[in-house]
């Protein structure tokens, strides 16, 4: 499955960035920085009504290239225009040609949190997270054990990061539940085929308590689609593609409907 593969090349970049930059050495830059004591991923997600979370995405294993041109730090002023809650930013290279180095950039060019995109195998990364620039991470369950789980979320706490927590059945959100999730994400794309089905995030917004943020994640592309999710009562969705390859972002969100 694709989520293999994503996850053995993560775990051999992070490797090899590590002997560059050992995690005693990255604990010790992250020191330095100012203690958080606010979470606006959290805050902008839990505002009345429907939040958007427009991603920089120039490639996916499921679409190959999405963006021949990608001047991200532009799409993201565009998006933070047009009015989006907040920002996701593809790091991972190997199959969605993200970067690191994109985080720290979008973070001097717009004022909306940041979440770093990345397949969280290591709590390295999530230092790494902080470093750069990011006001949240994702942890997907099903690359993860119960206890990474909890202990990841643990740290990106202490760190002053959210964690949006990505399930994709009804086991999986009782696992980020129990794990202590304050944000979960379900991916209505599956893994396995790259079939989309809106109907997953609908039929799993019961197994999540109101105190808790539901975030509509993939496939989200017409007014329809929103109409349903809000119907849901879904707090936030994750757009991709479709604000992607729109050449006019505030246009796209007005069709939309958000
Ligand atoms: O998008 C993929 O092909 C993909 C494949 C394997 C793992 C993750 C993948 N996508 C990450 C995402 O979660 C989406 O980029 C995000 O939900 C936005 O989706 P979309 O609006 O459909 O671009």
């Amino acid at each position: 499955m694709i989520l293999d593969q994503l996850v053995t090349a993560t775990k051999k970049r992070i490797e090899r960035q590590q002997q560059q930059v050992t995690l005693a050495q990255l604990k010790a830059q992250v020191a330095q920085l100012p203690a958080r004591t606010t979470f606006p991923f959290e805050t902008q997600l839990g505002q009345p009504g429907l939040a958007v979370i427009g991603e920089l995405k120039k490639a996916s294993p499921s679409k190959g290239l999405i963006a021949t041109d990608f001047p991200y730090q532009q799409i993201a002023r565009d998006y933070e225009q047009a009015g989006v809650a907040a920002i996701s930013v593809l790091t991972e290279p190997d199959y969605f040609q993200g970067n690191d180095q994109f985080l720290p950039q979008v973070a001097k060019t717009v004022k909306l949190p940041l979440l770093r995109k990345d397949f969280t195998v290591a709590p390295y990364m999530i230092y790494q997270a902080r470093l750069l620039g990011a006001s949240a991470i994702l942890l997907i369950v099903a690359i993860l054990t119960d206890q990474e789980l909890r202990a990841d979320l643990a740290l990106a706490d202490q760190l002053g990061l959210s964690a949006l927590v990505e399930a994709h059945d009804a086991q999986e959100i009782k696992r980020a539940l129990a794990a202590g999730a304050r944000v979960i994400g379900v991916n209505n794309r599956n893994l396995k085929d790259f079939s989309v089905d809106l109907e997953n995030s609908i039929q799993l917004r019961q197994q999540v308590p109101a105190d808790v943020l539901f975030v509509a994640e993939s496939g989200i592309k017409t007014a329809t689609d929103i109409a349903r999710l809000k119907a849901a009562g879904i707090d936030a969705v994750l757009i991709g593609e479709t604000l992607m390859r729109a050449t006019d972002k505030a246009v796209q969100l007005q069709e939309l409907g958000v």
